[in-house]
């Protein structure tokens, strides 16, 4: 997969591309990177890209045509295949990211991320140049490059070989719809908290249905929103069930 930022800071990304388990893959060639300015698009010879809003207002608005002609620029570097291929906007008007929307993006080629800064981007370059936009939250922060790097790192733990171990992001909470569980490690005893005695014991099977029991009472408890439109398992349903009884006692 080739990842294109379009970005006033390019450097920001170093914390993705040069570190941690993207970083390593990226190295390895697993997937590529490359960033774009838009000042270097600027028509003005101090690299103006952001001017003031029609209408008046707060702030400041990124000029159109820097921004088409880095897109442009992006597009001409595409690798395989051009249909397969997306241009995002992250804004906090776009659709909520999601672990669908997330496995959708890991099958593409090519992906251009636009990053705005200030009060936004110029309407007309959403309209002729953005496939689609989209928001890591309900809240505002300074500049698109953080959600975009958000985006990539999720998208990445679904590119074959980025992880080693494709199973560990399909057993992410998300992959399967509920919260994860509860996770433990050495020592045994902790300020007097013990591992529960199930997670030593080695009978795989009762570990499984235990973490799977505490994913649903997780979820049912902090997120009872991802269990409605969720098609629930048998085993399922009967841990719910269980879990259900117990709270009613
Ligand atoms: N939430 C968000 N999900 O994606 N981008 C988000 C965001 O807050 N962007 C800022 C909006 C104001 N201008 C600077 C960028």
């Amino acid at each position: 997969m080739f990842i294109q930022a379009i970005t006033l800071f390019p450097e920001m990304f170093e914390s993705i591309t040069e570190y941690g388990v993207t970083g390593r893959a990226r190295k390895q060639d697993i997937w590529q990177f490359a960033a774009i300015n838009p000042r270097q698009f600027a028509d003005n010879k101090l690299g103006y890209i952001d001017d003031r809003p029609f209408g008046g207002g707060v702030g400041m608005v990124m000029m159109a045509e820097p921004l088409f002609c880095a897109i442009q620029a992006a597009k001409q570097q595409f690798s395989g295949s051009l249909k397969n291929s997306r241009v995002i906007y992250l804004s906090p008007q776009g659709q909520s990211l999601s672990h669908k929307k997330v496995l959708e993006l890991s099958q593409l080629d090519n992906l251009v991320l636009l990053c705005g800064r200030y009060e936004g981007v110029d309407e007309r370059v959403l309209q002729t140049a953005v496939d689609e936009e989209i928001s890591i939250g309900d809240f505002v922060v300074s500049g698109g490059e953080l959600p975009a790097m958000m985006l990539m790192d999720a998208v990445l733990r679904f590119v074959p070989n980025v992880l080693g171990e494709i199973a560990s992001a399909e057993q992410d909470s998300f992959a399967d719809g509920l919260l994860d569980y509860p996770h433990y490690t050495r020592p045994a005893e902790f300020q007097g908290m013990a591992v529960p005695d199930i997670l030593k014991s080695g009978n795989h099977a009762l570990i499984a249905e235990w973490r799977l029991e505490q994913s649903l009472r997780r979820t049912l408890t902090r997120r009872p929103d991802l269990l409605v439109s969720r098609e629930l398992l048998p085993q399922e349903t009967r841990l719910l069930d269980k879990i259900r009884q117990e709270s009613d006692e």
